[in-house]
């Protein structure tokens, strides 16, 4: 049989429709432009099949138990325990039972045309897209190539690791069993995620992490997770790494710990960060090294040690260029950058100035995460260790959350801590971080007055609703004080 081929000349062409690149694709279309989207898996990307969506889901039903047992009368009414089966009939509607139809027909609604095959770049604007049955498509582009390809889990060089059949994100996420011990390799986020999800459908969770539990955000938060992840059973080894790991004959997994400690266990989960899907997408025919992130400018357009390659063609969003890997910042970077694309095929000049509409500032100003363990961590912007590195003037506020009337009426015994950063010269919040049950709706105020540099003596007009947990900005202000 011989394979096909057929050639496509389009405005922009998109590598990888995960969140990113459907987002990139569909603010090019709005600004009158024609998009190709090339995908070799499924429409929708790694956070709609196997990280976001579905690892939330598998979070969520315990969430909703513990908040009912931390009330007297509702604990009384909850005495079940979860059934794992209902959990992961749930998590199978949120991944859309890994079914990508109805986001194809999304992109059919948008306007975009879908390539499903293998994408690499082949030369100037132009990507060559292989199909499963071998077929290929020959994609030119008139403005640019955006590589929108995501990350994958990084397994790291750990001698025995790589043939114990290990789990990642991909596993985890879609697992359709409960195995009796899951040994986890990696504290970050990854990790005190689906420790908190496995040992609440009823594992015996082992984590391991070289450094202290989530090592991205406030050291306090990260503390009042691993207290809890104690509470459900979970056995922590913080700064310890695993040396060497097997699985027998008997399919049992074994880890001997740094620490000497040796664990057993089912099955063994790495989640010590990704790698960027780069290494066979054509990179060394613009003379980048396949399998690096790419490194990009204010405008996303791909740089090399030497600045902007070419005329500035090609472009990449999300993950893949390393500034944020989360979701909501791959697709608020992909609505800066498909605006900017359509702007510079009209001729117009991008509005690149901090917090223009062609800059992804809020990405170096303002990254904003919740992770969801019981209790969930939220933060936005500088920690105070950031922020003093940047050379800001920081000043440090905190405030136990069980204090605030709202929290306490929330959950009896609710634990928690809020922590404000402020710029002390320019009297405004340069961060927030807040641990705490149900706190991530807590979030988007801090984002508004950290992204909006309100002044704190504004702030005191932002009347927080009583008695509601958010009556924390409140009691951050005063503990500031006024006349600061
Ligand atoms: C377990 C886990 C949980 C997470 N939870 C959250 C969360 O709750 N909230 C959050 O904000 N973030 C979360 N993240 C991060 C989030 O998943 C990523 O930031 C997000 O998926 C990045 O989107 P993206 O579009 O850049 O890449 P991806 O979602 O990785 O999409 C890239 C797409 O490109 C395709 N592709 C790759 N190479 C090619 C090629 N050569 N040709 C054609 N197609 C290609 C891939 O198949 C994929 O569909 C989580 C991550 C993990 C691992
Ligand atoms: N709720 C969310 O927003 C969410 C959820 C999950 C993942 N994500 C994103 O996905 C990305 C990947 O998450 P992740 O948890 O895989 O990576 P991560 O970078 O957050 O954490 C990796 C952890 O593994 C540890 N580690 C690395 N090598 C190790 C080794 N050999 N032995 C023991 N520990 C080791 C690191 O010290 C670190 O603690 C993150 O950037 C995260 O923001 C977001």
């Amino acid at each position: 049989m011989t394979s096909t081929s057929q050639d496509l000349t389009v405005d922009v062409i998109v590598v990888g429709a995960g969140p990113t690149g459907e987002n990139v694709a569909d603010r090019a279309v709005q600004g009158g432009l024609t998009a190709a989207i090339v995908e070799s898996e499924l429409v929708g990307g790694e956070c709609s099949y196997w990280a976001c969506m579905p690892t939330k889901a598998l979070l969520r039903d315990a969430t909703a138990l513990r908040a009912a047992q931390a009330l007297p009368a509702a604990g009384q009414a909850v005495t079940g325990k979860l059934d794992p089966a209902a959990v992961f009939a749930r998590r199978d509607e949120f991944a859309s039972k890994w079914d990508d139809s109805g986001q194809v027909d999304w992109l059919n609604g948008a306007g975009i045309t879908l390539v499903r095959g293998h994408g690499r770049i082949t030369g100037t604007r132009a990507v060559t897209v292989t199909a499963a049955d071998g077929t290929t498509t020959n994609l030119q582009a008139r403005h640019a190539v955006v590589v929108a390809t995501g990350s994958s889990a990084l397994i790291p060089p750990i001698p025995g690791l790589a043939d114990a059949s290990p789990w990642t994100n991909r596993e985890a996420a879609g697992a359709k069993s409960v195995p009796g011990r899951l040994a986890i390799i990696g504290g970050g986020v990854v990790g005190a995620e689906m420790a908190t999800a496995f040992s609440s459908l009823g594992s015996q969770v082992t984590l391991i992490s070289r450094t202290r539990l989530l090592p991205g955000v406030e050291p306090f938060a990260g503390e009042y997770v691993a207290d809890a992840l104690r509470t459900y059973g979970v056995t922590l080894h913080l700064d310890a790494g695993a040396e060497e790991v097997r699985r027998d004959d008997a399919g049992e997994v074994h880890l001997k710990l740094s620490d000497g400690t040796e664990v057993t266990a089912d099955e063994v989960l790495v989640a010590t960060g990704r790698v960027p899907n780069t290494k066979d997408i054509g990179l060394e025919h613009v003379g980048l090294e396949p399998g690096s992130w790419l490194k990009v400018d204010d405008a996303l357009a791909v740089v090399d040690d030497d600045g902007q390659l070419e005329d500035g063609w090609l472009y990449a969003a999300g993950d893949v260029n390393h500034r944020a890997l989360l979701t909501h910042h791959g697709k608020y970077q992909a609505r800066a950058l498909g605006d900017l694309i359509a702007a510079r095929a009209r001729g117009d000049e991008p509005d690149l100035s901090t917090w223009g509409r062609h800059a992804a500032t809020a990405d170096e100003r303002a990254t904003t995460q919740v992770i969801f363990t019981d209790p969930e961590v939220v933060a936005v912007g500088h920690s105070a260790e950031s922020a003093e590195k940047a050379g800001i003037d920081v000043g440090v506020i905190d405030y136990d959350l069980g204090s605030v009337a709202g929290a306490s009426l929330h959950a009896d015994g609710y634990h928690g801590k809020a922590r404000m950063v402020i710029d002390e010269q320019r009297k405004t919040i340069v961060g927030f971080t807040a641990v705490g049950p149900d706190t991530a709706e807590l979030l988007h105020a801090a984002t508004i007055a950290v992204v909006g540099e309100v002044p704190l003596d504004r702030l005191w007009h932002a009347v927080p609703a009583y008695p509601t947990v958010s009556e924390i900005w409140l009691r951050l202000l005063e503990t500031a004080g006024r006349d600061r």
